[in-house]
């Protein structure tokens, strides 16, 4: 399995402190990688150190081959059409597959002599992502490219990057606060809180080892590693590290929704 993006003890020290602290995880050629995290957890420090932007404090990141970053406020100059975009995106990057960058605005349906300024959310994201298509990525990274758009563009964009996932093989670290959007899309999780990884790997592994139960409030608490619990009067609901369960609990395995909620959950309660 060949690793496309590799993180060895990867460490952020702002003077206020640590954006992100002891980070190790492997990011395998071919995944649509999810990086959840709340406000401030570090995922667009990660994803600045990942592209060189920043350099990191202690560790070190490591990508395979071209890395291409798009970030939430997309990198767009409002007073160019869509075409001298294009040319932009040729005369800075050495490496530029035109016919490429300009079929997707195309496919986009975004007219090339139209101002940037002139377009819709949607379609300025559809420009920016054909801009950091272009490069011929192997591996892309999108800090919440989604978070401006309605939920029809949100669907538009993500099926345009999926479609191209599948016919170029590129990996992908994708972050979002909007859980919906990476469920049946993901199939790596990296999951930040505080600046630590508290959870990474194969969607389908975690999944598997994970367990919600759900039981009667006065049981016995189960002896196996819970994450987080929640209690009403008559109630309690767990997320535990298990595949297996006690008698009385009634269990059943997560949706990627319930498993990144409950540590996400368990991380602010512990901060
Ligand atoms: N340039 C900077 N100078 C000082 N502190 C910074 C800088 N960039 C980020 N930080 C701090 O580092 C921490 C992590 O921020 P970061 O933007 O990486 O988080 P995030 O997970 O991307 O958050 P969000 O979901 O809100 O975008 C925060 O506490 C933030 O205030």
């Amino acid at each position: 399995m060949t690793t496309e993006l590799e993180a060895v003890d990867l460490g952020k020290r702002y003077r206020r402190g640590w954006a992100l602290r002891e980070c190790t995880f492997d990011l395998p050629e071919g995944r649509i990688a999810a990086l959840v995290g709340p406000n401030g957890a570090g995922k667009s420090t990660l994803m600045r150190l990942a592209v060189g932007l920043i350099e990191p404090t202690t560790g070190h990141v490591r990508t395979r081959d071209t890395v291409a970053f798009l970030s939430q406020d997309k990198p767009l100059y409002t007073g160019f059409t869509v075409a001298e975009m294009l040319r932009a995106g040729a005369s800075m990057n050495a490496k530029w597959d035109n016919e490429y960058a300009t079929r997707l605005v195309r496919e986009a349906d975004v007219p090339l002599e139209a101002k940037i300024r002139t377009l819709s959310g949607g379609q300025r994201t559809r420009v920016a992502l054909a801009i950091a298509l272009g490069r011929r990525p192997s591996l892309i990274l999108l800090d919440e490219p989604l978070a401006d758009l309605d939920p029809l563009a949100r669907t538009e964009v993500m099926q345009a990057l999926l479609g191209e996932v599948v016919d170029t093989g590129m990996t992908v670290l994708l972050s979002s606060h909007v859980l919906a959007d990476l469920e049946g899309v993901c199939d790596h999780l990296i999951l930040l809180a505080g600046g630590r990884v508290r959870l990474d790997g194969d969607v389908d592994d975690l999944l598997a080892e994970h367990r919600v139960l759900i039981g009667a409030r006065e049981l016995a608490t189960p002896n196996v590693s819970i994450v987080d619990s929640r209690t009403t009067e008559r109630q309690a609901t767990l997320l535990a590290r298990t595949r297996t369960a006690d008698a009385g609990w009634e269990p059943h395995q997560p949706t990627l929704e319930e498993l990144t909620l409950a540590y996400l959950r368990s991380a602010k309660e512990a901060a």
